[in-house]
């Protein structure tokens, strides 16, 4: 039997529907839900995702604010934007767009910006949070993986979770959210020998590493959950992602398309925590006055 489709579309409109109720609220308030982006350089890929975050944005009633740097700015200029940002009432979240030009060290912009803006979850002081369990800015990835599995009532305690890729916005954070939902996390990387020989162990395998239609389905077990986080193009130039959907899905029990799985999901959980920045500030409003 074919594999049920982890539908991220469907459950991101579904949130999002909810959150644009929440945005409503805060706007009565007093409180304008606001979210930065900073892209520099001219990276195709990039430019449509911060194109899709603003719009997906100004959807819910968000004030989003896009700020478009050439490729050749300096780290200083980078950290004067960030600055500019930190101090700005009107901005909740902040994130830059990754990668950033090759010149940029990400860590170093990263940690400028506030912790309490970090929409993304990338700070040292959040990432630390989440590995000690605590509340936190959880990374939008994998805070998209966690509610879709959740959303399809699919149980994390217990269950091997295979991770192959070990990014700093997908690969490691994922690991440590699932474990903290009381999975066995095994992490692979591009070192690991006979990558098949974990993928195969997987109740839950997720694969973000960018590489096409890298897991075949004689590297998946039977009825296994498979998220796919790759966005990547095949050799026609058709948009794939990590897994051979059209074999695996005949294996796995659920399993996420590309477009339209992980993708949006992202997208929705860069909206939750932009209004969890922003309820916070209508928390210390209502506190204050
Ligand atoms: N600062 C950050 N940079 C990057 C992040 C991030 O979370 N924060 N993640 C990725 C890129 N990314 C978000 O920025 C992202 C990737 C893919 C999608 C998406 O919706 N993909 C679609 C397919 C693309 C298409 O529509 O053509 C899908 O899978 O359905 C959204 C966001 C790296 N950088």
């Amino acid at each position: 039997m074919s594999a049920h489709i982890l539908s991220g579309k469907e459950v991101a409109g579904r949130l999002q529907q909810e959150m644009k109720l929440q945005v409503e609220e805060l706007k009565r308030k007093g409180i304008i839900p606001g979210l930065a982006v900073i892209i520099a350089g001219n990276n195709p890929a990039s430019r449509l995702y911060v194109k899709k975050k603003s719009e997906a944005s100004q959807k819910l009633g968000i004030y989003s604010r896009v700020i478009e740097l050439p490729d050749d700015t300096s780290k200083e200029q980078l950290i004067s934007v960030v600055d500019m940002l930190n101090e700005d009432d009107a901005i909740d979240g902040i994130l830059v767009q990754l990668p950033l030009p090759q010149h940029i060290d990400e860590r170093e912009i990263i940690q400028c910006i506030s912790p309490d803006k970090d929409v993304d979850g990338f700070h040292p002081l959040n990432i630390g949070r989440l590995s000690t369990g605590q509340d936190t800015f959880i990374p939008c990835t994998p805070l998209g993986i966690l509610k879709l599995l959740q959303e399809y009532h699919i149980t994390m305690e217990g269950k091997h979770v295979v991770i192959v890729g070990r990014s700093n916005i997908v690969g490691k954070p994922a690991g440590q959210l699932l474990l903290n939902e009381h999975a066995t996390v095994t992490y692979c990387h591009s070192k690991t020998r006979q990558l098949a020989h974990y993928t195969k162990q997987a109740d839950i395998l997720i694969s973000a590493v960018g590489q096409s239609r890298l897991i075949k389905a004689n590297m998946v077990k039977e009825n296994a959950v498979v998220i796919d986080v790759g966005n990547s193009f095949d050799e026609s130039g058709k948009l794939s992602g990590d897994v051979d959907f059209e074999r695996v899905k005949e294996i796995a029990s659920f399993i996420t398309p590309v477009p339209n799985g992980v993708g949006p999901m992202t997208i929705s959980m860069l909206l939750y925590n932009t209004l969890k920045a922003a309820k916070k500030r209508a928390h210390a409003k209502g506190d204050s006055s």
